[in-house]
């Protein structure tokens, strides 16, 4: 049932968050609060099936809902990892390769245009003044549109457009968050990796696989995800550009957390207190 009757000043809810602000993922072996920050900068997440990718992808998801200063994105071809966030976003791609492609085309065309506009103002970034907001692109399972359905000059093009809002899109505000269960050269060649700024590798089958997420030689000097315990859901190693792995145990968000948290997001997110939201309705 849906209300349009205005909240009592007490009801309503209260700060958001900003994109601009660091994210919390969770705390390091020390105990110590570890924060992302995420503007300008891309999250790579890999791990086997039930490392606890989802995990650190709600969490993130969360920040962003809850901040009004940026647009969601959301694509998840299981639809119910991401799905709880729906009502937050500007668009949700489910299990459709063609829609897809279509909202990465259409993201690349925004972005050629963030840059006209920089390039007329000559600056080289947005910034928190800035009219257009940032987007939080978030991609559950790669593997699912760059390699599994659809024909394959349409995966490609996927994987293309892909690179290009990785590789480009950070001045302009476009931030991706992209997490798979198959971290393997195919789906996550070395151009690509190295261009996320960011790097979270969850339990891995092997080093090879813990490599390909944190870059190649970690394994060798000691660092792997693949000696994670695999009754430690959400450990990971975590890695900046230039930096090294650390280890990260992630702040684990169940679906009723995740529920309560899109609920408020979308109350902030309603500019117009008379619009209709999928809410109780309250007595007046
Ligand atoms: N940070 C965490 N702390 C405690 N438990 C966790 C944490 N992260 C995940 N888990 C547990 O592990 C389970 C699997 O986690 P999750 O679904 O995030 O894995 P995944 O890597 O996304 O798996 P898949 O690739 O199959 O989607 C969760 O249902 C939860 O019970």
């Amino acid at each position: 049932m849906s209300s349009t009757v205005p909240r009592p000043a007490d009801l309503r809810p209260g700060k958001a968050l900003s994109i601009f602000d660091p994210v919390f993922i969770g705390i390091d072996e020390f105990g110590q609060p570890v924060y992302l920050p995420l503007i300008y900068r891309n999250l790579l997440i890999g791990g086997e099936p039930g490392a606890g990718k989802s995990g650190l992808l709600n969490g993130v998801v969360a920040h962003a809902a809850c901040s009004l200063d940026c647009k969601l994105v959301l694509f998840d071809g299981k639809q119910v990892e991401l799905g709880q966030w729906r009502r937050c976003a500007e668009v949700f791609v489910g299990p459709k390769l063609d829609q897809a492609l279509s909202v990465l085309r259409r993201l690349q065309i925004m972005m050629d245009r963030r840059y006209a506009y920089l390039l007329a103002w000559d600056r080289r970034k947005v910034g928190r003044k800035d009219a257009f907001d940032p987007y939080v692109v978030a991609i559950d399972e790669i593997a699912y549109f760059s390699a599994t359905v659809g024909r394959k000059q349409d995966r490609e093009e996927f994987a293309s457009l892909l690179r290009d809002l990785v590789a480009r899109g950070r001045a302009v505000g476009i931030i991706v968050v992209a997490a798979t269960q198959r971290p393997s050269s195919d789906i996550i060649p070395t151009s690509l990796r190295d261009l996320f700024a960011w790097r979270y590798a969850g339990r891995c089958t092997n080093d090879s696989s813990s490599d390909i997420v944190l870059g190649h030689g970690w394994a060798q000097k000691g660092w792997t995800a693949n000696t994670i315990s695999p009754t430690n859901p959400g450990a990971g190693l975590l890695i900046a550009e230039n930096g090294s792995p650390r280890l990260v145990k992630v702040a684990f968000l169940d679906d009723k957390t995740c529920a309560r948290i899109a609920r408020y997001a979308v109350d902030l997110r309603a500019d117009d207190w008379n619009v209709p939201v999928e809410r109780p309705v309250f007595a007046s």
